[in-house]
């Protein structure tokens, strides 16, 4: 049996507990938030993981697997000092990786702990073929976000315009997916993954749109190299408890941690 301790308790952290609630290779220990989030935390616990300690730090001993499912900060607060311990983490909040010094910290982390760190796939797919591609080399990849506006609440998208009036699809970055992760730092998680297991942070172009037509988030990629091309198209649905996040990128997490104790991994 693998003891998990899972980051976070939001949409896709209570979404996990749901799925992992019956699964006899793997237990939840522990669930990590804030202290304010406790109460809340302690009430999803009770109906889906009886057993876990709901704490504000990751137990030091007795859990075999980190499910970092929480933001960026948790990154450094919680999948770094876990990683030195020797625990292997599973990481949702790939954006973090865009701050500088990160990947190379984790990476020194995990060196340390003699373990290692998995960036999910989440909400994106194809990044096997593009990982694979890149061996031969890119040339061009480029990355298009579109969600309807409400998912972009909260965010630098609502300087100088009201989400809600919003009556054709309208570009609200364009950059690097370097400053993708940093400004929008809920919603492109996928622009950091896209990046790191293809041209890098600084070289893959960004595109966010808000888009009154669309219900679902969208994400594309167009990938060009000496493998030859591929364009994907991936129309998620977002999870009710939080419309910035893709129900798919929870079904990944469910993946990575189930391959780990499977004999059989896909
Ligand atoms: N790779 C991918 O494709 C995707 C990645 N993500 C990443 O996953 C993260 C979580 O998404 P989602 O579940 O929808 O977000 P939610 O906002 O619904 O939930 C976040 C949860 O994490 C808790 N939390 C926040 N900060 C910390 C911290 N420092 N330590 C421990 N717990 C913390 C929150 O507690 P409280 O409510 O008390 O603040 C809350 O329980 C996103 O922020 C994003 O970074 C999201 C979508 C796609
Ligand atoms: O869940 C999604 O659709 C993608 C997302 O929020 C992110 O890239 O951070």
């Amino acid at each position: 049996m693998e003891r998990i301790a899972i980051v976070g308790c939001g949409a896709i952290g209570s979404s996990l507990l749901e799925l992992l609630k019956d699964d006899a290779a793997l237990e939840v220990a522990a669930i990590v938030v804030p202290e304010e989030g406790m109460p809340a935390a302690r009430a999803v616990a009770q109906r889906l993981a009886p057993r876990a300690v709901v704490v504000s730090s990751v137990p030091l001993a007795g859990i075999d697997l980190v499910v970092e499912a929480a933001g960026h900060a948790a990154i450094e607060q919680h999948v770094l000092p876990a990683l030195r311990r020797g625990t292997p983490c599973v990481v949702a909040s790939v954006g973090a990786l865009s701050a500088q010094g990160l990947p190379e910290a984790l990476e020194r982390a995990a060196q340390t702990g003699k373990t290692q760190v998995q960036l999910i796939a989440g909400a994106i797919g194809a990044i096997d073929a593009l990982a694979a591609a890149r061996a031969g080399g890119l040339e061009t990849v480029r990355y298009t976000g579109r969600k309807p506006p409400r998912a972009w609440s909260g965010t630098p998208a609502e300087e100088g315009r009201n989400l809600a009036s919003l009556a054709t699809e309208t570009v609200i970055f364009e950059g690097s997916a370097r400053e993708a992760a940093r400004l929008y730092p809920k919603n492109a998680n996928v622009a950091a993954t896209v990046s790191l297991a293809g041209l890098g942070l600084d070289q893959t172009r960004v595109r966010l749109i808000a888009d009154p037509a669309v219900d679902e988030n969208v994400h594309q990629v167009e990938a060009e190299g000496a493998f030859g091309r591929f364009e994907l198209t991936m129309r998620n649905k977002p999870l009710a408890a939080n419309p910035k996040t893709s129900a798919l990128t929870v079904y990944s997490a469910l993946r990575a941690v189930r391959n780990r104790v499977r004999p059989l991994a896909i």
